[in-house]
C-alpha cells in the first residue's frame, strides 16, 4: 500500500554529499521504487548543486502535502535557508543553524504526522559542536526533540541495519579511554530492551535474538584480560534473560561477525561504536542503513557520512541513501498497517 504521506529528507551539512546524493536518488526515483519524499533544505543550496554536477532537476517549492502531488514530475522542497552559499567541501560554521533548522523541521513534521518518516543526510558533527550544538549527533539530538514534544524521555539506540548484519553500538560518540567509565549494566540492558522492543514491533520479528559483544579481547579471557565483561556484561545478560529476553554473551567480539556466527543472531549488540561500525561497514557500506531506536516516529539515514572531499564531483554513490527512503518507508508501511 503506498504511503499517504512523504517522507521528510534533510538536507545535512550543505558542503557536504548530501545534496549530490537526493538529486541522484531523485533523478532515479522510478528506478528505485522510491516513495516520495519532502527534501528540507536550502533551494539556491540544491540548485546550484544540480547546475554544478550538469543534472536536469526541477525543483518545487511545496510542503508536505504538496510534496506527494509533484515528486512525480519535479522534486519537491521545504526551504530552510542554510545560511551561507558554501563550495562543496568547504565546511562553514555559518550553515549550522541552517543544518540543525532542517533536522527540527522534519521531527516537528513527523511529530504532527504530516511526513510518515524522517532520513536524514549526513551532518558534520566537529562544524555543529564549534556553533555550541550540545549533542554527540542526529541520535541523542532527535530523542531530545521528541523529549521536548511529548514529555517522555527515551534511551535513543543507533542500530545500522544491512542485508548482512544488524549492529548496535552501546556507547556511541564518545573517546574510547572514556568507554570502560560511560558503560553501565544499566545501559547495556535499557539498550537491548529497546532493541528488542523495536526489533519485534517495527522490524516484525517475533523472537529476536540479541548477540552480546565483550569489551576486552576473548572477552576478558576469565576475567584476566579487563573485569567490565564478568562484572558489567554478563550481568546485564542475566537480567535480560530473566526478563525473558533472548541476550546472549558475552562473545568474544573478533570471532562473532564470520557468515556462521551471524546465522545465530539478528542483531550483535556491541560496546563501543568501532566495535559495531566496522562490521556494518566492512560488510555492506553501500547497503546499510543507520536507524535509531527507541524514538515516537521512524528515522533512518545512509551508514556514511559527509564526504566532503567528493561533493560536487558527481562519484558519491546514492545507494546507502535509496537504502534508507527505502527502509523508513517499509518501516512506515508496516506501522500504519498496526495501527489501522
Ligand atoms: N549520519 C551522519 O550524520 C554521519 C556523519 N558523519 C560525519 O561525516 C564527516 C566525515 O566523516 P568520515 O569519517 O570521513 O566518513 P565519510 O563516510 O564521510 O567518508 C569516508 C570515505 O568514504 C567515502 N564515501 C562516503 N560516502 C560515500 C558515498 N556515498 N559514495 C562514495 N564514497 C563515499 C568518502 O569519500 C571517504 O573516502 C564527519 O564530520 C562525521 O562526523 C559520519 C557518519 C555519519
Ligand atoms: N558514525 C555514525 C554517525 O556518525 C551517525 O550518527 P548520528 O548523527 O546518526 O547520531
Amino acid at each position: 500500500m503506498p504511503l499517504d504521506r512523504p517522507l521528510a529528507l534533510t538536507q545535512g551539512d550543505p558542503a557536504g554529499i548530501g545534496p549530490d546524493i537526493a538529486l541522484a536518488a531523485w533523478l532515479k526515483r522510478r528506478e528505485y521504487g522510491l516513495a516520495p519524499f519532502l527534501y528540507i533544505g536550502d533551494p539556491e543550496v540544491l540548485s546550484a548543486r544540480a547546475r554544478l554536477l550538469e543534472l536536469d532537476v526541477p525543483i518545487s517549492e511545496t510542503d508536505a502535502a504538496g510534496a506527494l502531488a509533484s515528486f512525480e514530475a519535479s522534486l519537491p522542497l521545504y526551504p530552510v535557508a542554510a545560511g551561507a552559499l558554501v563550495a562543496p567541501g568547504e565546511l562553514h560554521g555559518a550553515t549550522a543553524g541552517g543544518t540543525i533548522a532542517a533536522i527540527e523541521k522534519a521531527v516537528a513534521f513527523a511529530l504532527e504526522g504530516t511526513v510518515a518518516a524522517v532520513v536524514t543526510n549526513p551532518i558534520a558533527k566537529s562544524v555543529l559542536y564549534a556553533s555550541g550544538f550540545g549533542f554527540p549527533g542526529h541520535t541523542e539530538f532527535l530523542a531530545e526533540l521528541a523529549y521536548r514534544a511529548t514529555g517522555e524521555k527515551v534511551t535513543p539506540v543507533m542500530m545500522l541495519a544491512g542485508p548482512k548484519l544488524r549492529a548496535i553500538p552501546v556507547t556511541i560518540h564518545i573517546p574510547l579511554k572514556d568507554v570502560p567509565a560511560v558503560l553501565t549494566e544499566d545501559l547495556i540492558v535499557e539498550t537491548c530492551q529497546t532493541a528488542d522492543r523495536d526489533l519485534r514491533s517495527r522490524f516484525g520479528i517475533s523472537q529476536p535474538r540479541l548477540a552480546i559483544a565483550g569489551l576486552n579481547p576473548h572477552a576478558g579471557e576469565d576475567g584476566t584480560i579487563g573485569r567490565e565483561d564478568a562484572e558489567i556484561i554478563h550481568p546485564a545478560i542475566t537480567r535480560l534473560r530473566r526478563e525473558g529476553i533472548n541476550a546472549f554473551g558475552p562473545l568474544p567480539a573478533d570471532t562473532m561477525f564470520h557468515d556462521e556466527a551471524r546465522s545465530r543472531y539478528d542483531v550483535a549488540v556491541c560496546m563501543y561504536h568501532d566495535q559495531a561500525l566496522i562490521p556494518a561497514k566492512a560488510l555492506g557500506f553501500d547497503t546499510s542503513v543507520n536507524v535509531t531506536l527507541g524514538l515516537p516516529f521512524i528515522r533512518t539515514s545512509p551508514d556514511h557520512g559527509t564526504a566532503f572531499g567528493i561533493a560536487g564531483q558527481g562519484v558519491a554513490r546514492e545507494s546507502s541513501l535509496v537504502e534508507a527512503l527505502r527502509l523508513a518507508a517499509e518501516l512506515a508501511e508496516k506501522s500504519a498497517k498496526v495501527t489501522a
